[in-house]
């Protein structure tokens, strides 16, 4: 089983990284940069080079929560992904990429058969993904946005890997940790080191799922 695992940062992976490292897994790691565009162009220069494919595909990463009744630092899966901006301004309207046939903004993850049946995925929670440009923090937009977007978390990358694997066929997975909750920029209401903390150690109990 050869994986993929695609974080925007090196710091949201490094404590797993450095477990990991010396036990010649078959596991690699990519850093695309924070955002949609930085990852989409990561994955593309790393497929066109690439040796060989992979069976999965993982985005992991931190991500802000819509909902308060997920706690700081849950390690959640983000089954539904979207971009949010990918439509047109129709009067008071938005018309999404499908309704004006220019294609998805849309996507959903895919699992290898054999995945459910691992506890460390089986235990997590899913709920639906937006992907954005722009780090929600004023009250009024995030009322705006929220009345449109069926979405319970938001991150800079999802739907660009989902997009990507999607591409290439092969299976995906998006799990994330909430480090803050969607609201009035409050930089000091994050938990930043609980989200990766407890995604690093989510990430050491996958891999012993895997290859132990
Ligand atoms: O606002 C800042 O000063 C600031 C400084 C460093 C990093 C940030 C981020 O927003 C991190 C973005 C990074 O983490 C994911 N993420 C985490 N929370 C959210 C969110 O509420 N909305 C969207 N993305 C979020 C994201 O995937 C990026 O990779 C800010």
């Amino acid at each position: 089983m050869k994986i993929l695992i695609v974080a925007a940062t090196e710091f949201e992976v490094s404590a797993y990284h450095s477990k990991i490292k010396d036990d010649k897994l078959p596991v690699d790691i990519i850093i695309t940069g924070a955002g949609m565009v930085p990852t989409a162009f990561k994955l593309g220069q790393h497929f066109a080079t690439a040796a060989y494919t992979y069976d999965l595909i993982i985005n992991v990463g931190i991500a802000g929560s819509f909902r308060r009744d997920i706690r700081l630092g849950a390690v959640v899966r983000i089954n539904k992904d979207q971009f949010s901006e990918l439509g047109a301004e129709d009067g008071d309207d938005f018309l999404t990429f499908e309704d004006i046939g220019l294609g998805e903004s849309q996507y959903v993850d895919k699992l290898p058969e054999t995945f459910e049946r691992y506890s460390s995925i089986s235990k997590l929670e899913s709920f639906k993904g937006v992907t954005v440009n722009t780090v929600h923090g004023n009250s009024k937009s995030i009322e705006t946005f929220t009345s449109r977007v069926d979405a319970d978390l938001e991150s800079m990358e999802g739907a660009a890997v989902f997009y990507v694997a999607n591409a290439l066929n092969i299976p995906v997975l998006q799990v994330r940790s909430i480090s803050n909750y969607v609201e009035t920029r409050n930089r000091d209401s994050w938990d930043v080191r609980l989200a990766i903390t407890n995604l690093n150690n989510w990430l050491l109990n996958l891999t012993k799922d895997i290859y132990d």
